[in-house]
């Protein structure tokens, strides 16, 4: 059984991470996608609400599923009995960092990593920058899933 763990904040998730996890879905057996816990960082969203937007979103992949996770990502994968982590890339600015973070994990714990380029119609995309111009009332429809655009909006109502 071959499984894969896509990692992220996802707040929230938005089309180009929907693009690699649909993808993904079609390399592996199973894919896991893991919502990051980060106690020293307030997000918009809860986790819970992340997962459950995830979890609707990812509902057509029979082979997704959705966990939240603290602490190293290759615990994680440890415990998900993963041997790969999915990392969607969007630009060259990205491949630093991944490439530290790459080497970091098969070092630790003989995790590797696949690198998938984001689908181009994406490669502009980041939950933070859905989230400023939905912020300033900009139309946000072509970038996330509509479940993820009624959410945004209504929270930012709040
Ligand atoms: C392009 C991209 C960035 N990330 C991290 C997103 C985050 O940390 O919220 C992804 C996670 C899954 C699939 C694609 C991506």
């Amino acid at each position: 059984m071959r499984r894969a763990v896509c990692p992220g904040s996802f707040d929230p998730v938005t089309n180009g991470h929907l693009d690699i996890i649909g993808r993904a879905s079609r390399l592996f057996d199973e894919v896991i996608v893991g919502v990051l816990v980060n106690q020293s960082k307030q997000g918009l969203f809860t986790v819970e609400e992340r997962i459950d937007m995830l979890r609707e979103v990812t509902g057509s992949y029979e082979n997704v599923r959705v966990e939240s996770f603290r602490g190293l990502l290759v615990d994680f994968c440890r415990a998900q009995h993963a041997s790969v982590l999915i990392k969607g890339l969007r630009a060259v600015s990205d491949f630093d960092y991944e490439l530290q973070m790459a080497q970091m994990n098969i070092g630790l714990a003989g995790v590797e990593t696949l690198f998938m380029p984001t689908n181009p119609l994406y490669s502009f995309l980041s939950s933070s920058l859905v989230k400023d111009v939905a912020k300033w009332g900009g139309d946000i429809s072509a970038h996330v899933p509509d479940v993820v655009r009624d959410e945004l909006v209504a929270r930012l109502r709040r």
